[in-house]
């Protein structure tokens, strides 16, 4: 099954550029597009340093249930410990959506809902994403939506707390 991800990595303990790296690294050939490092103030209410973030586009031969495995894979190998819900970590990767046959897979699964339930609020997983698709869309309950109005109707203050760095991972 070949289908279409979008990820969101986000780190912000140790060397984070080196951590988001891996994510780049390990899609390899099927890599189709990488935001710049955007620094993003912690989402979530818990008190802790800004993080790195990106957002990627790929195309590869996994089921969506594969693709959540590879982010796991990934987290694991950076020696992710989940300790607080929101709460810093090495690396974080989540599947934000796939696309199988140009269709959103949607999934109310608890362990992989498609797409993801919070990203549609999300800055650091919106703007890195506009950058590298200005046309994106997200499936929403209230249907498809651009990702450009569903920025434009997040709090502006935490959409201009997010910042290109200008750097590749
Ligand atoms: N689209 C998804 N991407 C990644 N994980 C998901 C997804 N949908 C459900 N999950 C489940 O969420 C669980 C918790 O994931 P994780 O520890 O990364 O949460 P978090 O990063 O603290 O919070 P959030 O899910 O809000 O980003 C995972 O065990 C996974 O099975
Ligand atoms: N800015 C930002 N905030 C977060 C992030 C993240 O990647 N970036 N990840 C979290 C874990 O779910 C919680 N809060």
């Amino acid at each position: 099954m070949t289908t279409r991800v979008v990820l969101s990595a986000g780190s912000n303990i140790g060397d984070s550029r080196a951590h988001l790296r891996t994510v780049v690294d390990a899609l390899g050939d099927d890599l189709r597009a990488v935001s710049d490092v955007h620094v993003t103030p912690p989402w979530g209410g818990v008190e802790q340093d800004d993080f790195a973030n990106i957002t990627l586009i790929a195309d590869g031969d996994r089921t969506p249930r594969e693709w959540l495995e590879f982010c796991w894979e990934l987290e694991r190998a950076a020696d992710r410990v989940r300790e607080i819900r929101w709460g810093p970590r090495t690396l974080d990767v989540d599947v934000v959506s796939v696309e199988a046959d140009g269709e959103p897979v949607v999934s109310d699964d608890e362990a992989l809902t498609l797409p993801h339930p919070r990203a549609r609020d999300r800055a650091f997983v919106l703007v890195p994403w506009l950058q590298i698709d200005s046309d994106a869309q997200l499936w929403t309950p209230d249907g498809v939506r651009p990702v450009a109005d569903l920025v434009a109707a997040l709090d502006p203050a935490e959409v201009a707390g997010v910042h290109s760095t200008g750097e590749q991972p």
